[in-house]
């Protein structure tokens, strides 16, 4: 079926050829190149045109846009390429369906903020656009607030804006990244894409209605494929959305809170590891002390003394164990109260801890007055020096609590010797409470070695 109707074809048959008037210098929409010939979009949609036609399209060249205007009113051509309709135009063009749709941009410099739509554009900023466009028109309508200075050509504007006398430079995208890239511009950028997309038409004179019918129909055969295929020609020209400084905010107050929350999750679990810590050293402290006078506990000495027996097994070193209990204690909870024997409970400790402070030496309340020293390394003269000066030290200190005075001894069996290989735990502690119940037969405040136990007689 033909596309054209026979009214049609018989009425561009008598106009003979068809002309058309460009913008002779708007790359890369169309221009005249050096041989005088039509390049750009609209040159590709005129082939595409021509072979749909049974009669010439021919352009008539002029020397710039104004003139083309001129030219469509003074009737020397019948087609504009590609126009925007405005009022002023549509007192002497119809236009065709939008068949090309370019997006509006802002080019500024690098430092300014990311522009979504006009509201982002600050007030009394001047913002350069192109004279004579219908986009000046549109946006002089749309917006009256904006400061728009028009430029004769892109590259004026975007001079004026390097140099920081305009805010911006707004114009289509297809334009702008033409100009930016013809004049190697590096140091501006897309700041931002605008609600209006630049919509144009073909233009045909008003007084000629037949012309728009034919028009329009013939667009209407070209496919997307081939719209895109000449707008990927002209117009696949990449560009810098430029830096988004309001996702940067909005990313780093995301960031700002996400380390917050870790921090205020790290400082909670910090203390909580504190507080964890020191109720398990608290524990630790629990297990291994006796509360009352501070010292080590049985459980305690269980494992240390084999240490020790071990270690001085193989090092052959001598080893103390000093068994050591409080006399006729019972006498003193008796007499005194119980308050004051955990009194001489405690002072007793305080002492022998003042007395044997060595790093290794361990003192541990062994039963409820019974205690025991354990020492590596040291030999018996000095060990029986320092328990005969702790015998005489207890004697000689007055337990006091409240107006209560009294005074406590201690008998001690000891055992000080290089433990022979096959020596256990066990038996050193029993030669040692052997040692001690001799002193307590021997008349009690006194010492006894356990190697001397049935040789020696008690020190008393
Ligand atoms: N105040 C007080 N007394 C305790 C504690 N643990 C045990 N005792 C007392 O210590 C006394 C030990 O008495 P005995 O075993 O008869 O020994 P003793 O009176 O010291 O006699 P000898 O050891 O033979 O000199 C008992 O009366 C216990 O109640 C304690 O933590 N505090």
């Amino acid at each position: 079926e033909p596309l054209l109707s026979a009214s049609q074809m018989q009425h561009l048959k008598q106009k003979g050829k068809i002309t058309y008037c460009i913008d002779p210098d708007w790359l890369p929409f169309e221009a005249l190149s050096k041989q005088a010939k039509h390049t750009g979009i609209s040159a590709e949609y005129i082939r595409l045109l021509q072979k749909m036609l049974p009669v010439p399209l021919e352009l008539y060249p002029t020397s710039d846009w104004p003139a083309s205007l001129q030219a469509a009113k003074d009737r020397h051509c019948d087609l504009l390429t590609l126009a925007m309709p405005t009022p002023s135009r549509l007192e002497y063009l119809n236009f065709s369906k939008t068949y090309l749709d370019v997006p509006n941009v802002v080019v500024t410099t690098k430092d300014k903020a990311f522009i979504r739509s006009v509201a982002d554009i600050p007030d009394s900023a001047p913002i350069g656009i192109r004279a004579g466009f219908g986009t000046l028109e549109l946006y002089q309508q749309r917006y009256p607030q904006l400061q728009l200075v028009p430029f004769h050509s892109y590259e004026q504007g975007l001079v004026q804006v390097q140099a920081g006398n305009l805010y911006g430079m707004l114009g289509n995208m297809g334009s702008i990244s033409f100009s930016l890239q013809q004049n190697s511009i590096t140091n501006l950028k897309i700041a931002g894409r605008l609600a209006e997309d630049t919509l144009l038409s073909l233009a045909c004179r008003n007084d000629d209605p037949v012309l728009l019918e034919i028009f329009d129909t013939l667009l209407a055969q070209i496919s997307p494929e081939q719209k895109q295929q000449i707008n990927n020609h002209w117009l696949a020209i990449r560009y810098d959305q430029g830096f988004d400084y309001e996702l940067f905010w909005q990313m780093l107050l995301a960031f700002v809170l996400l380390i917050s929350i870790v921090s205020i999750s790290y400082l909670k679990l910090k203390k909580l590891n504190q507080a964890l810590t020191e109720a398990n050293i608290r524990l630790e402290q629990l297990s291994q002390h006796d509360p009352l006078t501070g010292l080590y506990n049985r459980q305690y000495f269980e494992p240390r003394v084999q240490q020790a027996l071990a270690l001085c097994q193989r090092q052959q070193l001598p080893l103390t164990l000093a068994m050591m209990d409080l006399d006729h204690f019972k006498q003193i909870n008796d007499n005194l109260g119980h308050n004051f024997g955990d009194q001489c409970l405690k002072d007793f400790a305080t002492l022998c801890q003042s007395q044997f402070q060595r790093k290794d030496d361990l003192l541990v309340r062994y039963g409820g007055e019974e205690f025991v020293l354990v020492s590596v390394g040291c030999d018996a003269e000095t060990m029986q020096e320092l328990l005969q000066d702790f015998l005489q030290r207890l004697e000689a200190h007055q337990v006091q609590l409240n107006k209560q005075q009294g005074h406590c001894t201690v008998s001690i069996g000891w055992y000080c010797d290089i433990p022979p290989s096959d020596m256990d735990s066990e038996t050193l502690v029993e030669l040692a409470d052997q040692a001690l119940y001799l002193a307590k037969d021997a008349g009690r405040n006194c010492l006894v070695r356990s190697k001397a136990v049935v040789s020696s007689s008690p020190d008393c």
